[in-house]
């Protein structure tokens, strides 16, 4: 697992957009499509320098939705929408969101969002193992309890053997939401943790400094996954000494 720290969110903005872009050409190489998969919470608001050159060819998908309409203030694709297209008139290939006409069972919007993403992959070719569907990157953030997507530490989720799957009571709200599992996330091609903040020092200094991951579901993505990255801000870094990974 890969770390860098930054003085602040300037930073970590334009390394994102660099790796993005570095990941992206990769993925291209291969493949017609960029796939991605992308939290909610501030996350969004650290891509605003993020290269749209080649936004048609990306496939985004959320690392983890609430279940509310996607034109709620609580959507993760609004807010995800928002921030990467403003008022642009660039869109990606394809932007999968739930469908909204489900809301009333967790289970279907679920459902129906892993049905979305396998025709999507099945429809351009896009590499998969069993009925594990592989995506370039999953860009995520953590919360100060240590959660990454909607895994939430100590919570059942953590045991699902599906690739997608949905929480109904959730400890952070709403309560009911779908996020990809550890499964999927253990085969992206890439995992990026962009995490800032002071609230989170102590479980980045539990997961960085005292070797316990595997207490938080952000650190056993980053256990199981070869390729995992962390940027983070030095609030979030204040616990762990990262003098040899600081960058600016
Ligand atoms: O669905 C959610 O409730 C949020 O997406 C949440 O999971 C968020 O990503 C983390 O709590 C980190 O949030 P911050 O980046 O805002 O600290």
């Amino acid at each position: 697992m890969k770390l860098e720290v930054f003085s602040g969110k300037e930073g970590i903005c334009e390394r994102v957009a660099i790796i993005l872009k570095e990941l992206e050409t990769k993925a291209l190489e291969k493949s017609n499509y960029f796939t991605i998969a992308i939290s909610g919470g501030s996350l969004p608001l650290l891509l605003k320098n993020v290269n749209k050159e080649n936004f048609s060819k990306w496939i985004i998908l959320l690392a983890d939705e609430r279940c509310v309409e996607n034109d709620s203030d609580d959507s993760n694709a609004k807010l995800i929408d928002n921030e990467l297209f403003g008022s642009t008139n660039i869109k990606p290939f394809r932007f999968i969101k739930i469908n909204s006409e489900f809301l009333n069972d967790t289970k279907k919007v679920c459902e129906n969002y892993y049905g979305q993403m396998r025709e999507t992959w099945k429809e351009l070719g896009l590499p998969c193992t069993g009925s594990s569907l592989i995506i370039d990157c999953a860009l995520l953030g953590m919360g100060p309890d240590g959660h990454t997507c909607s895994l939430f530490p100590d919570h059942d989720i953590l045991r699902s053997v599906e690739f997608l799957d949905y929480v109904e009571n959730s400890p952070k709200p709403p309560p009911k939401r779908i996020t990809l599992t550890l499964n999927a996330l253990k085969m992206c091609e890439n995992v990026v943790f962009l995490v800032t903040g002071a609230s989170k020092n102590k479980v980045i200094e539990d997961i960085f400094k005292k070797d316990q991951k595997m207490k938080y579901p952000a650190g056993i993505v980053s256990e199981i996954n070869s390729n995992s990255t962390w940027l983070l801000d030095i609030d979030a870094a204040s616990l762990i000494n990262y003098k040899d990974n600081f960058i600016k």
